[in-house]
C-alpha cells in the first residue's frame, strides 16, 4: 500500500511494537485492548530470548495481522521480510544491519517500508533508496532492546528538523505519556512503544494517554 507522506505521519502517531517476549499476557488481547486505546500503526517484532521461529512465529503473526485487519490498522512486519511478503504484511521495518533499503524496496513493492537509522549519513541513505519512514532512537533509557545502542534524547530529532529533512520520523525508546511530548514539540510525528503498553496493567488506557498526550501538542502546535 503506496503511503503518501501525510498520511505516513498520521499512522505514526502512537505506533505500538510488539512480540510474544513483549508481554505477560496473551499478545492477541494486548493488542486488542492497544487498538481499543487508539494506536496508529502496529508492528510484529518477535525478537530476542525466547522468541518464536518457523510455523510458530508466522501462526502468531497471522492472528495478529487478522486483529489490526478489522480496525483498519495497517500492520508491518520488523526485520523478517520473507515472512511479510508470505502473508502480504502491510509493510516492514529494517535497521542497519538487515538487507539495505533499495534491495527491500524492490521486494516489497510499494508497502510501507520503515528503517532504523542513527546518524545523519544513514538517514540521507535510507531516504535515498525510497524508506517511507524513519524510526530514531533510543530516546529515553529503554530495558527492552538489549543492544540498543547510546540513549539520544532529542539531539538527532533535532539534528534532522534542522537539516530541513521533512520525512515522516518516528521516535522509540524508553517512551510513555509522561516523556511523550516534548518528542512531538521537538518535531517527531509520532512515538513508537513497546513496554508501555504492552507491560501496561491496562493496555487500553495506555494506549489512551499516549494518543491523548501525542495529539494534545499536534493541536497546540
Ligand atoms: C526496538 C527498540 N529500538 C530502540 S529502543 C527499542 C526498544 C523500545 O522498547 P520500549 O518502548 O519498551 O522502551
Ligand atoms: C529497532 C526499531 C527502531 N524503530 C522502529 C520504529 F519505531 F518502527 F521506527 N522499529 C524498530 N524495530
Ligand atoms: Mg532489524
Amino acid at each position: 500500500m503506496a503511503v503518501n507522506p501525510q498520511a505516513m505521519k498520521n499512522l505514526l502517531k502512537v505506533y505500538f511494537i510488539m512480540g510474544s517476549t513483549n508481554c505477560h499476557q496473551n499478545p492477541e488481547k494486548v493488542l486488542q485492548a492497544a487498538i481499543q486505546g487508539g494506536v496508529t500503526l502496529f508492528q510484529f517484532r518477535e525478537k530476542g530470548a525466547g522468541c518464536l521461529h518457523g510455523k510458530e512465529k508466522e501462526s502468531l503473526a497471522k492472528k495478529l495481522q487478522a486483529i489490526c485487519k478489522e480496525s483498519r490498522i495497517p500492520f508491518i512486519v520488523n526485520d523478517d521480510i520473507e515472512l511479510a511478503l508470505k502473508i502480504n504484511a502491510d509493510g516492514v521495518h529494517i535497521g542497519q544491519d538487515d538487507e539495505t533499503a533499495d534491495t527491500v524496496r524492490r521486494k516489497i513493492g510499494s508497502k510501507i517500508l520503515g528503517v532504523s537509522v542513527h546518524s545523519m549519513k544513514e538517514a540521507e541513505t535510507a531516504i535515498r533508496q525510497g524508506a517511507d519512514y524513519l524510526g530514531i532512537g533510543p530516546i529515553y533509557p529503554t530495558s527492552t532492546k538489549a543492544d540498543a545502542k547510546a540513549v539520544q534524547g532529542l539531539s538527532f530529532l533535532t539534528e534532522l528538523r534542522s537539516a530541513d529533512i521533512k520525512i515522516p520520523i518516528v521516535g522509540i525508546g524508553g517512551i510513555t505519556f509522561e516523556n511523550a511530548s516534548p518528542l512531538i514539540e521537538a518535531g517527531a510525528d509520532g512515538v513508537s512503544v513497546i513496554s508501555a503498553i504492552s507491560q501496561a496493567d491496562s493496555p487500553e488506557k495506555a494506549a489512551e494517554k499516549l494518543y491523548d498526550a501525542v495529539n494534545k501538542i499536534m493541536r497546540n502546535a
